[in-house]
């Protein structure tokens, strides 16, 4: 017991690094202050009761969107620290190896801890409503989803404070993630974090599969349902192919630094170019998987606001599709150099430029979308008009990279670092954004200052800008990607310093954003919003800010494409639709298993990085006997909301009138 103390203690304290005592500090000042405020406030039942155990899909999608603006903090603390090192050269604050792990971690934690989850909030909290349903198909599955991706975020990230941050890079290429060059146990946290939050990313992929197809109101038709609607099939659709291959992908990796596997070493039969294939197969829809849902954003927050049907719904939805297909025949692109061969390079050269043809579809349709509409500005509006530009240098630079000979000159340059920001920032970060502030009256019943929030778009939009700009040209001026620092005979240092001065613009961004949100809070009952604030065009907007908790006392008779829309145009004119009877309604019952499952689960990982038994054991039996509970004791899971009370509800959110 005595080494496993002195073992810990070497791990717990495993550098003098002042950042990371630092960061150790502010966690424990700022988990000592929680407590400290939940129980001088007795919060603490109504945080178990309302939040940790619910199974409701609109505070579990309030819950991933609070977790992911947290994650966002921590990945853009990385992405300041390394814009800091790397501002001009010479520049000592993080050393190489640290500067390594920095970069591994803010490119992980910014795709699978910031905009994975971000974008699962943002399916839960829109989804049932735009489909007039109750919840999604599986609500406990939904809640044990969330607390999985918490629980492995949380594992990730426990990696800075105790035993070291992995440092392969965001996708942990072997040989270098192997045992063998990786001996720490910073690539294990990679792999249990990721393990683990990547169940819940599949399950949610199945979930919301489910929901689309069977829990549909009666007359919504595939050809009506609401563009985000069909943005996040598209994207699930790649889930459930994807998501499989990682899982399989990070075990095969396991067992090489556990159990002597050579899966993907050099020597003894295996192949690291057999990991590399592999994850690209992942690692390449994946970033269509979180694009997606930006552009059924964009589609529907464009149409609202210029008070116009989409233009071309169906080429929509069947560019969408298209590109759900092709984006698992890209793969090879992201290793051209790597030896493929000509012929393999022209084929994956071509397949990637046809990505090119669907987008270039959907980007007109905005457009003409806009074209001749009554257009207002609204933040989430501002949003979407400003991605179009930004996604355009991002695509056409995604199709020089596409030219397989050209390639040998951008690859892994800052030209390569620019384009998947301006595809990650200007399209998926934005494209989020735009929902985050379209639906925030819907989640939380008022809207944001509008005034900060305009302060905060234009902030990060020159921001963005300043700071990527630059980076097509230091690319192609050879300054390659991950290098901690330079010399001044190199000449980048004056592109550089513009970049960082970018960064920060976009540090400040985020500053004036967490200020609005605060301002907002403040001033709630002044910005207190409508059923319709935005007089918009989906189901959603039919029902109070925020949503009961059963949603819809009745379940709409769809017969329209932007059937709320329409539903106003016949009210207008005296036309109403016969009032369904209000009946009892069906609703699953708050669960404890999947936060304690998940609690079980993130011990098991835990010990699985150390390679402790003491934690593997506890943990995986936890996680049994809550998959046991669940299948033979849990029979009394739901429960009815009586006619009486439902109407109660109803007529104190509606003040008697709708
Ligand atoms: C959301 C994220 C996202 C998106 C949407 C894209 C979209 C595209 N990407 Fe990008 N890409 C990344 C994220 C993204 N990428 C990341 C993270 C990496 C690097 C990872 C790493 O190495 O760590 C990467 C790397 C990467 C490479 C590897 C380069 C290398 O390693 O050397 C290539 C090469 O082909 C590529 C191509 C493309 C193309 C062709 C598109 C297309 O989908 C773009 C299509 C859009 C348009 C073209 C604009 C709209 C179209 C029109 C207006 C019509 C008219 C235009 C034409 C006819 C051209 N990307
Ligand atoms: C806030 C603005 C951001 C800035 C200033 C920024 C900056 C950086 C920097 C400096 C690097 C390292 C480059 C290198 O040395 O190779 C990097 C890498 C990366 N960033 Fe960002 N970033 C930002 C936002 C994002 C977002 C929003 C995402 C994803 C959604 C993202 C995903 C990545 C990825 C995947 C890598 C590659 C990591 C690796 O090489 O392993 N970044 N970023
Ligand atoms: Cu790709």
């Amino acid at each position: 017991m005595l080494d496993r103390l002195i073992e810990f203690a070497q791990f717990f304290f495993v550098t003098g690094d002042p950042l990371i005592y630092g960061a150790m500090v502010s966690i424990a000042l700022a988990t000592i202050a929680i407590l400290f405020v939940l129980t001088y406030f007795k919060k603490w039942g109504w945080l178990w009761k309302n939040w940790l155990t619910t199974v409701d899909h609109k505070k579990v999608g309030i819950m991933y969107i609070l977790a992911s603006i947290l994650m966002l903090f921590r990945g853009g603390v990385d992405a300041l620290m390394m814009r800091a090192q790397i501002a001009l050269p010479d520049i000592h604050f993080l050393h190489p190896e640290h500067y390594n792990q920095v970069f591994t971690t803010h490119g992980t934690i910014m795709i699978l801890f910031m905009a994975m989850p971000l974008m699962f909030g943002l399916f839960n909290i829109a989804v049932p409503l735009q489909i007039g349903a109750r919840d999604v198909a599986f609500p406990f599955l939904n809640a044990l989803s969330f607390w999985l991706f918490f629980m492995g975020a949380m594992l990730f990230n426990l990696s800075f404070i105790i035993g070291g941050s992995p440092d392969a890079g965001w996708l942990s290429y072997p040989p270098l993630s192997e045992l063998s060059h990786s001996p720490g146990v910073g690539q294990n946290f990679y792999i249990w974090g990721i393990q683990i939050s990547g169940i819940g990313s599949l399950a949610t992929g199945i979930n919301f599969i489910v929901t689309i197809i069977k829990m549909r109101a009666p007359g919504m038709t595939w050809m009506k349902m609401p563009m985000f609607t069909w943005s996040v099939f598209a994207s699930c659709v790649i889930i459930i192919f994807a998501f499989p291959i990682l899982t399989v992908t990070l075990a095969l990796l396991f067992l090489d630094r556990f159990g002597g596997g050579h899966f993907f070493t050099l020597d003894l039969g295996g192949n690291p170019m057999m990991y590399i294939n592999l994850i690209w197969m992942w690692g390449h829809p994946e970033v269509y998987i979180v694009v997606l849902p930006a552009f059924g954003i964009y589609s529907d927050v464009i149409s609202t606001f210029a008070k116009k049907r989409l233009f071309g719904y169906k080429s929509m939805v069947f560019a969408m599709l298209i590109i759900s297909v092709l984006s698992f025949f890209t793969w090879a692109h992201h290793f051209f150099t790597m030896g493929s061969g000509a012929d393999v390079n022209a084929f994956f050269a071509i397949s990637t430029m046809a990505i090119a043809i669907p987008t270039g579809v959907k980007v007109f349709n905005w457009l003409f979308t806009m074209y001749r509409g009554k257009l207002s500005f609204p933040t989430p509006m501002m949003w979407a008009i400003a991605f179009i530009p930004n996604f355009l240098i991002a695509g056409l630079t995604g199709v020089m990279l596409a030219v397989a000979p050209a390639d040998f000159q951008f690859h892994n340059s800052y030209f390569l670092i620019a384009h998947f920001h301006s595809a990650l920032i200007g399209g998926v970060v934005f494209g989020y954004f735009a929902g985050l502030y379209y639906w925030w009256p819907k989640m939380f019943g008022f809207t944001l200052p509008e005034n900060l929030g305009k302060w905060a778009f234009w902030f990060w939009n020159i921001g963005f800008y300043v700071c990527f700009l630059p980076q097509y040209s230091l690319g192609l001026m050879g300054m390659t990607r991950r290098i901690s620092t330079y010399g001044w005979d190199t000449g980048w240092a004056p592109l550089n310093f513009v970049s960082t001065i970018g960064a920060f613009l976009m540090g400040i961004a985020f500053l004036f954003q967490v200020a609005q949100i605060g301002v907002g809070i403040k001033n709630y009952r002044k910005l207190k919003a409508s059923g319709d604030p935005w007089d918009a065009r989906t189901l959603e907007w039919s029902i109070p800010s925020p949503a009961p908790e059963y949603n819809f006392a009745t379940i709409p008779q769809v017969t329209d494409r932007d059937d709320w829309w329409e539903e106003k145009e016949r009210r207008k004119q005296g036309i109403y639709k016969e009032e369904q009877p209000i009946e009892p309604i069906h609703m699953p019952k708050n669960s404890a298993i999947p936060f304690i499952m998940s609690v079980c689960w993130f011990v098991a990982g835990f010990g699985f990085v150390f390679g402790w038994l003491i934690f593997i054991i506890p943990g995986l039996l936890g996680v049994a006997a809550c998959m046991i509970a669940r299948s033979f004791y849990s029979y009394d899971a739901d429960y009815y909301i009586p006619v009486d009370e439902v109407k109660r509800t109803e007529a104190a959110i509606r003040g008697g009138s709708v």
